[in-house]
């Protein structure tokens, strides 16, 4: 069970770590997400929950400009990380992304060694010394709590790692490049449910390094893991605020009859 301290030092001088501002987002007419605006504290877990299709996905994609890769988006509005606006002309995507890990639903090692998998986004990075990665790579193990399982094996394929090992691998390969932000898209929806609470656990021993966004369906995860809670519906972003006033006494009706089930 994740032990949760429901301490958030809100910053001074509204310096977020993420913040978006009067986004819309358009794929081709379609709008999936209409005027959504939210402030992101550093160093905290943030979940996204709300009905299928109602923008969660969409909207964490922003933060690390995915959706640039789909044809016919159009988007409106800001996105900003330490408040540097990331969709304006002149920011290199490149180097921004470096900020940004990202863990999909379904755990996507590489074909190659456990090593290698973490050792990837260095090598790609220029990193030469094998010391370095070395150190670099066992910290990540350390830090994805998945060290003490592989570390007799790391030259193995990671294919062969059960499900919620390849997920814990592939949250060690994110944070091996050193992002600032780290972004899960229902990082735990496709394991089993041991391997749910250790990547729950995780998430919560992470924050002390990352700022953790995590789209998740399953509410009591939302509710176990998170500090502050968001919940879309139809593309809008309709509450949000600390994760037990939501679940406890939402603001809106919308936001009580999805966490009541009345609907989604
Ligand atoms: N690549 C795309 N092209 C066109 N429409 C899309 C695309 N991706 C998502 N959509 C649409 O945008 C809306 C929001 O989708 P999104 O996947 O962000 O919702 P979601 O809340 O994450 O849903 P789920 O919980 O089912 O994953 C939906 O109506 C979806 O059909």
């Amino acid at each position: 069970m994740v032990q949760k301290s429901k301490t958030v030092i809100e910053p001074q001088y509204g310096l977020y770590k993420l913040k978006a501002k009067n986004l819309d987002l358009f794929y081709g007419a379609k709008q999936a997400l209409k005027d959504v605006s939210i402030n992101i504290t550093a160093n905290t877990v943030t979940a996204f929950i709300g009905p299928s299709g109602c923008g969660k996905s969409t909207f964490l994609r922003c933060f690390n400009r995915m959706n640039d890769l789909i044809s016919d988006v159009t988007i409106k509005g800001q996105v900003m990380i330490d408040d540097v606006d990331i969709y304006k002309n002149q920011i290199d995507v490149y180097e921004y992304r470096k900020k940004i890990g990202m863990v999909f639903q379904k755990p996507n090692p590489f074909p190659k060694s456990i090593f290698e998998n973490v050792a990837f986004g260095l090598k790609i990075n220029g990193e030469k010394s094998s010391s370095a990665i070395e150190e670099v790579v066992e910290n990540a193990l350390k830090k994805a709590a998945l060290w003490d399982e592989v570390k007799d094996n790391l030259h193995k394929s990671a294919m062969a790692l059960s499900g919620g090992q390849q997920q814990r691998l592939c949250i060690a390969r994110a944070i091996a490049v050193k992002p600032s932000v780290l972004l899960m898209d229902e990082p735990a929806s496709a394991l089993d449910p041991i391997s749910t609470a250790k990547i729950e656990e995780l998430i919560y021993e992470l924050k002390n390094d990352f700022t953790i966004v995590i789209v998740t369906h399953n509410m009591q995860q939302a509710a176990r893991v998170s500090d502050k809670t968001a919940f879309f519906y139809l593309g809008e972003l309709i509450e949000y605020d600390y994760t037990d006033k939501i679940f406890t006494n939402p603001a809106k009706d919308a936001t009580q009859n999805y966490i009541t089930g009345r609907f989604g």
